[in-house]
């Protein structure tokens, strides 16, 4: 088990910067995304950490060490590649055994070992089986398992079930997280997929353009994201930014869209000029009742819920109300916010304004 510390992390490929300044704590235990889209850099961030590429600057702890210059082999910790490379000659129980055997082990001591992990992972009855004809499923189980054989401190993986189809990725990150939770090693996963990071990590860290955007827990990313982009990259669909020009006063419960008030968590710091109101689809509600008015332009049904799209004097923004709810394409209506979950972004530079929803989460990190 590990805490990994990340501080002010810079990695350059010639005059082009990968990783720019990245900076956050991965505690002991955690199954930790590093999520983003791609190209922004997540890749190249765990592999600093495992020591398969070196840091431009700053510094990497496991456990308090400084270890950004040591390579790989002397961090201890195990890495799980996107397509897990098995040795196609070894039936599954020498792919599993095969770290042990060739760090010394005595075969007595590595056979408990492997059938040991076999079980954990469900694999006993395909020991003895060719890696060659094995599904999806087993090839990765056969992959962990060699990486999980040795012990290490940490685990790192790289966009694991890429290569599986959506059905089959969902069970086995169902599996992934269950055995995380069985054996408590701090894992750090990468992914570009929201819902897989939201669904399976103790902590996110979103990243873009080589530039850590925001670190915490899934529901603090999703209800209080700290730029633009996070709101955008994450939830499903994305937060809405109802955008104007104005200012918003320290201190203020509201902003004036148009004619219309729309109530605001009480705002901690001002801002002015091109503003947005950031607000989740689940929080638009249509209530004619309402002064602030918009007309619908879609439905789409989705079973329990529809999701609506709305065409407002701020732009078209997206509500998911229950598919019992009336919604008529081409009909005005009122539309009112959840004002406690409201968020104000400074367009420009992409950032929310700190309010009294915010605050105790962007103020931790
Ligand atoms: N060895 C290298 N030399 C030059 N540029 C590199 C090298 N490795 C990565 N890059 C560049 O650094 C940027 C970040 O790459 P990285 O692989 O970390 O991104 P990523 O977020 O993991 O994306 P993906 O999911 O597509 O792999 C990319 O623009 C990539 O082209």
């Amino acid at each position: 088990m590990a805490q990994i510390c990340i501080e002010n992390v810079r990695k350059d490929f010639g005059s082009f910067t990968a990783v720019q300044s990245s900076s956050f704590t991965i505690e002991d235990g955690e199954f930790f995304m590093l999520l983003g889209p791609s190209g922004c850099g997540k890749t190249t961030t765990l592999r600093m950490m495992a020591g398969l590429e070196l840091p431009t600057s700053g510094e990497i702890f496991i456990d308090g060490e400084e270890v950004g210059m040591k390579p790989a082999s002397q961090r201890d910790i195990a890495f799980v590649f996107q397509m897990f490379a098995l040795y196609p000659h070894m039936n599954v129980g020498k792919n599993i055994s095969y770290p042990l055997l060739s760090q010394g082990m005595p075969k007595p001591q590595v056979k408990r070992k492997v059938d040991e992990v076999a079980q954990i992972l469900g694999i006993t009855d395909i020991l003895k089986k060719p890696v060659g004809g094995l599904s999806g499923g087993d090839r990765q189980r056969v992959a962990l398992g060699r990486a999980i054989v040795r012990d290490p401190k940490a685990f790192f993986m790289d966009e694991p079930l890429g290569a599986l189809d959506a059905e089959f990725r969902e069970h086995m990150s169902e599996e992934l997280r269950a055995l995380h939770d069985r054996m408590g090693a701090t894992t750090v996963y990468v992914t570009h997929d929201q819902l897989e990071a939201m669904q399976m990590g103790d902590k996110i860290v979103v990243m873009n353009h080589g530039v850590v955007e925001q670190f915490g827990v899934p529901q603090d990313i999703y209800d209080w994201p700290a730029t633009m982009f996070v709101a955008s990259f994450i939830g499903s669909p994305s937060m809405n930014f109802l955008n104007f020009h104005g200012i918003v006063g320290s201190g203020t419960t509201s902003v004036a869209l148009g004619e219309s008030e729309i109530r605001v968590p009480e705002q901690h710091a001002g801002g002015r000029g091109d503003l947005a109101l950031g607000v989740r689809p689940e929080h638009v509600h249509l209530d004619d009742a309402s002064d602030y008015r918009a007309e619908v332009v879609a439905t789409e049904y989705l079973g329990t819920t529809q999701i609506v799209t709305l065409n407002t004097p701020h732009g078209d923004i997206k509500a998911r109300i229950a598919s019992s709810d009336r919604a008529v394409v081409g009909e005005k209506t009122g539309l009112r916010f959840d004002e406690r979950t409201i968020t104000v972004f400074e367009t420009e530079k992409g950032r929310a304004l700190l309010s009294a929803g915010n605050e105790g989460v962007l103020n931790h990190g």
